[in-house]
């Protein structure tokens, strides 16, 4: 009644779980805690000797060293036969039974202002932030939901996938632009998803009649705030000096943190995850049609979200005018 003994919604123990971007920053921790509860995990990403190290890692952390399993793959999951290449061998190691959890976290984020970044590096954005994300959650649910005749049909444990946005999904800074909208395309996408998910799920508790997918499934989306990652560091080289001023009230989180965190919200099966106040607040501004996880304790939200919004998005946009009477142009503005 108070939240104590409740079902746990995210169980992993002895269930298959892969992690894309699983080599670096919150992908990895993840990957760990994920293995520290008893699953068998792969992690997904292009270079291989950051996988091999990841796989060490994991094995030190399982909680049942011999029994579970740990498998690295090589891929650029911005092509879309890549990822139909992943779930196929993922498959094929764990005895011919797909995945039973996917979890998007590849992605790397290049900021500047929207003029200064060239468009070919606009779309490498949209490639690696939007499409790692869609290709693999449609090679994941062209698997998943594949029609069962009812004689094939047993009783399958519920299937996650699972999406890693961003609180810029909700609310714009300035100096994002070639990343933000990626990011809000996979919570369109999400929100999408959540609701032909239905249909299938529908048709899954015909199973024994009709011809149905293989289990019922879930979407989620986990919003974090900045994860103090490699991917980070790197990022911090390029920003704007503006936009890290208007980022000021975010303080970035570890990466086990912010896996955490999430992990605790699946557990409690919530479908949009934020991981911190600030973050709740700008989910709260931007709930729009998303469904809730709490109808009582999200309407709340949104209400004091907006009122509290009403200020902060005039505040960032008179900071960034300001920015502008005092420091004039950027230094590489519009001559890259
Ligand atoms: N860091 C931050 O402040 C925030 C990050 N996020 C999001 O969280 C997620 C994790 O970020 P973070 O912890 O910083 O991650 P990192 O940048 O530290 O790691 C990124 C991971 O993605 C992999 N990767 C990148 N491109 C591809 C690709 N084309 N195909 C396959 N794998 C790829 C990388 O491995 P390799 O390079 O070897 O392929 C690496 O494992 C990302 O989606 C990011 O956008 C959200 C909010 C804030
Ligand atoms: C009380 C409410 C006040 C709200 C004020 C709004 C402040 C905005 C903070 C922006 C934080 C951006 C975090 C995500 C960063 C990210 O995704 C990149 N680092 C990608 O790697």
């Amino acid at each position: 009644m108070f939240g104590f003994n409740r079902k746990n919604e995210f169980e992993v123990e002895g269930r298959t779980v892969v992690i894309t971007g699983g080599s670096d920053g919150m992908g990895r921790a993840v990957a760990g805690q994920l293995a520290g509860k008893g699953a068998h995990v792969v992690v997904v990403a292009r270079t291989a000797a950051k996988l091999e190290a990841t796989v060490e890692e994991l094995r030190s952390k399982a909680l049942n060293t011999l029994k579970q399993r740990f498998l690295y793959i090589c891929a650029d999951l911005t092509d879309a036969s890549e990822c139909d290449r992943v779930i196929a061998e993922v498959t094929a190691w764990n005895d011919g039974s797909a995945p039973d959890i996917v979890w998007c976290c590849a992605g790397f984020c290049h900021p500047g202002f929207f003029v200064d970044v060239p468009i070919t590096t606009q779309r490498q954005q949209m490639d690696t932030v939007y499409w790692t994300a869609a290709n693999v959650a449609h090679a994941t649910l062209r698997n998943w939901l594949a029609p069962i005749p009812p004689s094939g049909q047993m009783r399958n444990s519920r299937r996650h996938l699972i999406f890693t946005c961003s609180t810029l999904a909700f609310v714009p800074i300035a100096g994002y632009g070639p990343y933000s909208p990626a990011k809000a395309a996979i919570r369109s996408l999400s929100d999408t998803l959540s609701q032909e998910i239905e249909m299938y799920n529908g048709a899954y508790t015909q199973r024994h009649r009709n011809t149905a997918p293989a289990a019922d499934v879930k979407i989620h989306t986990v919003f974090p705030m900045g994860i103090l990652s490699p991917g980070f560091d790197n990022e911090q080289k390029i920003k704007p000096e503006l936009t890290k001023m208007l980022e000021e009230s975010d303080k970035p989180q570890t990466p086990e943190e912010v896996a955490q965190i999430a992990i605790s919200a699946l557990e409690r099966g919530e479908y949009l995850i934020t991981t911190m106040f600030v973050g709740n607040m700008m989910k709260g501004t931007a709930l729009g049609p998303s469904p809730r996880n709490n109808i009582v304790g999200d309407t709340f939200l949104s209400w004091l979200s907006n009122l509290v919004f009403l200020q902060v998005i005039p505040d960032l946009r008179s900071k960034a005018f300001n920015w502008g009477k005092t420091n004039g142009l950027p230094e590489q503005a519009c001559g890259e």
